[in-house]
């Protein structure tokens, strides 16, 4: 009898998705796009949750599965680049049992969508899981949101930026010493991955809220304190490597004795995250109550967006932010800006192995540069502007590797419509669509050898009598960090960050990867590029073992 009820629920289930999933196609017929039926809607929960244990198995078994299942796989456009936008033209869309997904990758159209934000709205309530300390500017609806990120961009400025300069050459200094004198990285980095990780979370934590702590390399672990807490540092770093989980588990439940030890030390970190960020907040406060400066960075002028809450009377809508606020968005800003940082760093760590010829040209650009300058002089006013072929190799592996591979939009409540290649499409209400950024970034109109990862494609210039200058990308065809109002306010931070990595470590090392008996240096190359393009996209896109390539930092000859 229960099986019965069990088939027939199933057989009730799948009918009514049919049923849902024509009705869809049919409101999607009226745009005029290219259409594709697919049987479950990749939001689905409990796909979800089935879904990256289901297609290994499927692959296995080598099922002839329809083509269109595809755009089942999470992360499907990182396999998939621009090759759908080719088939299918610069808008088309999926169809599934719950929705309609509207895929975009023609410039005009996605510079319509990033700058119409009323129109299309960032999808803020499926964020809500981001909410581990509380709200913040990622799940603000679109009234709040400019509240947020009034608070949150004011201290991004160039005070700032000299301060990450700095931190970020402090780091790579001490992560060069780890890799070329270490006992640990005698014989190869056991983690170059996680070393930038490391790296990436050290550079937020002293820049954004005044941690500072010395670099570690991967073979050295978390610790309590002797009071039995952890550093914010190490509370920090456990809180994002469990990021899924605490997402799905508030942090107020891993503190049953019961639970296994594992646990409970994620429970104890993120709940001494918290209690730093209480400290944080009162010493800032204090400091501030008494006339001081103030630690400057994020703290300050958060604390100043609490003073404009507390005073607010509530007659013209919330002002400045709660303390429930400033929590949850130390953390998103922690969480946005560090694995997008470290995952591209890891990505080029890997390419620069595999492209040696591209070392020595940025290397090339970093002796004149810094010719003659000694640690101290290294200074982020006048050396940033002029690293350019260092901007060049981030920006190219962000075209490739983009950490956020599309931005889901929902129309609003009424029709939008939009103009593609000189006809309007009329996206009907509530529906999600999808500036694509890699579909963008590697269609090959707007990017001759799309694939190849070549940084000096962004360099024009360099004769005699032209100095070198980075290339301005056609509008809309290039935005790993997002477009318009909404964009990162991160973009700046990262690009410091990143150019003072590259350069400090390019100036005296080069990154060698280990050979294997009797391969030779293309096949080398491809290995390398194997395990570069074996990614997955859980939370963000990144290598899936980044270690299965063994490197050395080495002293660079002429240096
Ligand atoms: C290579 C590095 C980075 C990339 C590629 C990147 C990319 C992005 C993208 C695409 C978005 C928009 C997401 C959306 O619309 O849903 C975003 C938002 C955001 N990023 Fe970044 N990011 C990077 C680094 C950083 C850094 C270093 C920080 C902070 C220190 C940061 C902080 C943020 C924040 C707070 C948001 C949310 C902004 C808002 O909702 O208005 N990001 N980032």
């Amino acid at each position: 009898m229960f099986l019965l009820i069990l088939i027939g629920s199933a057989a009730g289930y799948v009918a009514w998705s049919l049923v849902c999933l024509e009705i869809n196609y049919k409101r999607a017929s009226a745009m005029g796009i290219p259409l594709v039926r697919i049987p479950i809607d990749p939001l689905n929960f409990l796909w979800q949750v089935v879904e990256p244990n289901l297609w290994p198995a499927l692959d296995f078994l080598r099922l002839p599965l329809p083509a269109s299942t595809l755009y089942m796989r999470r992360g499907w456009f990182f396999a998939d680049k621009a090759e759908s936008h080719v088939r299918y033209g610069p808008i088309w869309a999926t169809v599934t049992p719950r929705g309609i997904h509207v895929q975009v990758s023609d410039p005009e159209a996605n510079h319509a969508i990033f700058t119409r934000r009323g129109d299309f709205v960032r999808p803020y309530h499926t964020y809500q899981l981001l909410e581990v300390y509380g709200p913040c500017i990622s799940t603000a609806d679109n009234a709040n949101w400019a509240r947020h990120r009034k608070v949150l961009a004011a201290p991004f400025n160039e005070n700032i930026m000299n301060f990450v300069w700095n931190e970020s050459l402090r780091q790579t200094r001490q992560m060069i010493e780890y890799w070329t004198t270490s006992e640990s990285t005698r014989s190869f980095i056991p983690s170059v991955a996680q070393d930038t990780r490391t790296l990436s979370l050290n550079v937020l934590a002293a820049t954004g809220f005044r941690r500072s702590v010395d670099f570690q390399g991967s073979s050295s672990g978390a610790v309590e304190t002797e009071a039995g807490t952890f550093s914010y540092r190490d509370a920090l770093q456990i809180v994002l490597d469990n990021v899924i989980l605490l997402m799905v588990v508030p942090p107020r439940y891993l503190t049953n004795s019961w639970l296994p030890k594992s646990l409970l030390r994620l429970g104890k970190a993120a709940a001494d995250f918290k209690m730093h960020m209480v400290r944080m907040l009162d010493e800032e406060t204090s400091s501030l109550n008494r006339g001081e400066k103030g630690a400057g960075g994020i703290m300050t002028s958060f604390v100043r967006a609490l003073d404009a809450h507390n005073k607010d009377d509530g007659s013209r809508g919330p002002k400045g932010m709660s303390v429930e606020e400033i929590f949850g968005n130390i953390f998103v800003i922690n969480f946005a800006g560090h694995d997008t940082t470290a995952n591209t760093l890891a990505f080029t760590m890997l390419l620069l192995a595999a492209f040696p010829e591209v070392q020595e040209w940025v290397a090339e650009e970093v002796r004149v540069v810094t010719a003659n300058l000694d640690n101290e002089q290294w200074e982020y006013a006048t050396l940033f502007p002029e690293l350019k072929r260092c901007r060049a190799v981030l920006l190219e592996t962000l075209r490739l590797f983009p950490p956020i591979m599309n931005l889901p939009k929902i129309s609003n409540e009424q029709p939008q419509t939009l103009t593609v290649e000189g006809r309007t499409v009329v996206v009907p209400p509530v529906t999600w669509i999808y500036p694509c950024i890699i579909a963008a970034q590697t269609n090959s109109q707007h990017w001759p050898d799309p694939l190849a990862w070549k940084p000096s494609r962004w360099i024009k210039g360099g004769e005699e009598t032209q100095p070198e200058t980075l290339i301005t990308p056609a509008k809309a065809t290039y935005f790993p960090w997002s477009d318009g109002p909404q964009n990162c306010p991160g973009v700046r931070f990262s690009q410091v960050e990143f150019v003072a990595v590259l350069a400090c470590l390019l100036r005296k090392h080069r990154l060698q990867a280990q050979t294997l008996p009797g391969e030779s240096g293309e096949k080398l190359r491809e290995r390398i590029m194997g395990v570069v393009e074996d990614c997955d996209a859980q939370m963000l896109l990144r290598m899936k073992d980044p270690n299965r390539i063994r490197l050395d930092c080495v002293r660079a000859k002429e240096s």
